[in-house]
């Protein structure tokens, strides 16, 4: 590990169901995200337009002041139209549960999703918590009010 990267231990637990259910795996050197499988007793095929919550059969706990984000892969997103519906998904630091990733079957085809298959990919990112404060007005700024658009079409 370069002077430059910084790491953090995340504690896993293999679950009951997911017998030797794979941990997140970086593919490369510089993956900034950790590859999660599928821990699947039969396959699952997703019809176009179909969505399932697939396990992966861990258990985690993020240190505090941290998150798990789960991430679409892009490959399975482009060769199959394959996502993460609620990307990116929040595995909160005080998350106890079996992570699990909600697939959804964009393409045109059915797509079938196999034990140990690599479905998403889990970024650990640091968290910054907000205190919510309610006030009778917020500055001024040169946008303002305006969005959605409003500053021109290029
Ligand atoms: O892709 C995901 C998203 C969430 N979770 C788990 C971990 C997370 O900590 C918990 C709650 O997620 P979220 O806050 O996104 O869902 P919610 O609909 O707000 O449920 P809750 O009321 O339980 O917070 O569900 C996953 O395993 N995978
Ligand atoms: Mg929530």
């Amino acid at each position: 590990m370069s002077a430059s990267r910084s790491e953090v231990t995340v504690r896993i637990l293999r679950l009951g169901n997911g017998g030797g259910a794979s941990l997140p795996a970086y593919a490369s050197e510089g993956a900034a995200g950790a590859d999660l499988a599928a821990a699947l007793q039969t396959p699952l095929t997703l019809k176009p337009g179909e969505r399932a919550l697939v396990p992966t059969g861990l258990a985690v706990e993020l240190p505090d002041g941290f998150e798990m984000q789960i991430r679409p892969r892009s490959g399975l997103a482009a060769r199959h139209g394959v996502t993460v519906l609620n990307s990116p998904g929040t595995v909160d630091s005080d998350y106890r549960g079996e992570v699990k990733v909600l697939l959804i079957n964009l393409g045109a085809e059915a797509v079938t999703i196999s034990d140990g298959e690599r479905i998403a990919q889990a970024v650990i990112a640091p968290v910054t918590r907000a205190e919510f404060r309610l006030v009778d007005a917020l500055s001024g700024s040169v946008r303002g009010e305006g969005g959605f658009g409003s500053t021109g079409r290029k």
